[in-house]
């Protein structure tokens, strides 16, 4: 059985800030970015995991990409992460509640960070270069995740790690049923949350839940098609992660809200626009 994503009142409730918390009652999300001139996949990825409500966000780069991050970000708090060993130092902080990896990353320094993310035993997002990195060797991959792992391909990062699913889905045409069944098949296999977007996203639990958001018909958000549009959805649910949000809820509200924003928006829409959407739509909602 597969369930029409929704904006639950549950849910709903939860999108809302208590009166009397402070910052850290939110959360505090980890973004890893990428070297000099790849990091507005990441930066786009920590304004989202802000809007979206984390209580704080710092973007973690490599130290000589400092520089050129500091002059772009304000709110989104920055640090100099070089390797693997450092990454797993900052996350000796219990305060920060969840990771996200791959926008920007480059696949070098994705096949260093992941391990070391995952060590923490935090919820981690893992999208882009963090998932192509384990092309070759996707069981060393599959072996460290956990079901508090959200795993957020597109259709090429899909058939990376999961070839004969993705063959599988394309002999069926690309119809839906087929789609929900290689995912559903990929989140069992890996043992994470997959969450493969597209105009249909499906997300898929290891223990069998499985969820569609159709942005067609009259949810159609065709505009969503554009760069960076992917890197902003995996930092809204590393947001809802650090948040205390279970992952299947995380993943389902982060789609919901993202296509939220994109038919807000309408023609037009870049990336960038999608964080800054994120108000007018809770707004909407009587958040
Ligand atoms: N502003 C920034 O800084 C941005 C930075 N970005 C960063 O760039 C890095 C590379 O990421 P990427 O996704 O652009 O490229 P890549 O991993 O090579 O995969 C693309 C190939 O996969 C295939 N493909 C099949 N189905 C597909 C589908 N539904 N949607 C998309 N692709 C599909 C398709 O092959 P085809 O089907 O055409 O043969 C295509 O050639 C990564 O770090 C990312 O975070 C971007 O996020 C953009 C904004
Ligand atoms: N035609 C479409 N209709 C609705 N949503 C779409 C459409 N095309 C792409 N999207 C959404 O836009 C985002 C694109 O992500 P992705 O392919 O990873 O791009 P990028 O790597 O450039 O960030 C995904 O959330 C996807 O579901």
């Amino acid at each position: 059985m597969i369930r029409p994503i929704a904006l639950t009142e549950p849910v709903r409730a939860a999108l809302s800030k208590r009166v009397d918390a402070h910052k850290f009652d939110h959360g505090h999300a980890l973004v890893l970015g990428g070297g000099p001139g790849r990091g507005g996949a990441g930066r786009l990825a920590a304004r989202a995991a802000l809007r979206i409500g984390a209580g704080l966000v710092t973007l973690a780069v490599p130290p000589v990409a400092v520089a050129e991050n500091a002059a772009r970000l304000d709110a989104v708090m920055l640090a100099p992460v070089p390797d693997g060993y450092s990454l797993r130092g900052m996350l000796a902080d219990p305060r920060i509640s969840a990771v996200a990896l791959g926008p920007g990353l480059g696949l070098p320094r994705a096949r260093e960070m992941v391990p070391a993310a995952l060590w923490a035993k935090r919820p981690v997002v893992l999208d882009a270069d963090a998932l192509s990195a384990f092309e070759e060797d996707t069981e060393l991959l599959f072996g460290q995740l956990r079901p508090d792992c959200v795993l957020t391909p597109h259709m090429g990062e899909f058939a990376r790690l999961f070839p004969d699913l993705a063959a599988a889905i394309r002999a069926g045409g690309d119809a839906i049923a087929g789609r929900a069944d290689a995912v559903a098949a990929a989140a069992a296999r890996s043992g994470a949350v997959v969450l493969l977007k597209g105009a249909q996203t499906i997300v898929a639990t290891p223990d069998g839940d499985l969820a569609v958001n159709d942005a067609t018909g009259a949810q159609a958000s065709p505009w969503l098609a554009t760069a960076g549009a992917g890197d902003v959805l995996a930092g809204m649910i590393a947001g809802l992660l650090a948040r205390g949000f279970a992952p299947v809820d995380a993943a389902c509200a982060g789609v919901w809200l993202h296509a939220e924003a994109g038919r807000s928006l309408g023609p037009g829409l870049i990336a960038e626009d999608l964080p800054e959407a994120l108000p007018g739509v809770f707004r909407a909602l009587g958040i």
